[in-house]
């Protein structure tokens, strides 16, 4: 599966324990994160991390992109609720594209840890029933 991983600066030694927790389960799927979120991500656990711009350089559109091609299956979005964010339309946007494309999408850890555990069991396979369909159009 695709992950998208981001988190805001306030939230981002969160997705680094979170990920690190996790890394037998992301280990085993392809990674893809903003630019700084990466970044940490890559140098705490090792995980090999795809990365795109940084969020406020329009990071969170290019995972949009990938959302509205059926490129992504799941995204975790460790969003900083107290802070004011200068791209806050671009947020707006990726969120909307997961509801618009039915992605599995957790903004906090508690959300994170259920999906997470979830993808392990299969539960998310379903996704690749979408991806092969859009292969076939
Ligand atoms: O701002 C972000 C998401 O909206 C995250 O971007 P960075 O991972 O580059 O800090």
């Amino acid at each position: 599966m695709n992950i998208a991983l981001i988190a805001h600066d306030k939230k981002k030694s969160e997705m680094i324990n979170f990920t690190t927790a996790y890394r037998d389960i992301f280990k085993k799927h392809d990674l893809f994160a903003t630019g700084t979120t990466g970044k940490k991500i890559h140098d705490a656990s090792g995980l090999p991390v795809v990365r795109f711009q940084s969020g406020p350089l329009g990071g969170d559109q290019q995972i949009g992109a990938r959302i509205a091609n059926e490129e992504m299956d799941m995204v975790i979005f460790f969003r900083d609720p107290l802070t004011a964010q200068p791209h806050e339309p671009d947020i707006t946007a990726l969120l909307r594209l997961c509801d618009v494309h039915q992605i599995p999408v957790a903004t906090n850890m508690a959300g994170a840890e259920i999906m997470i555990r979830a993808l392990d069991r299969g539960e998310i396979n379903w996704r690749q029933v979408v991806k092969d369909r859009k292969d076939q159009v």
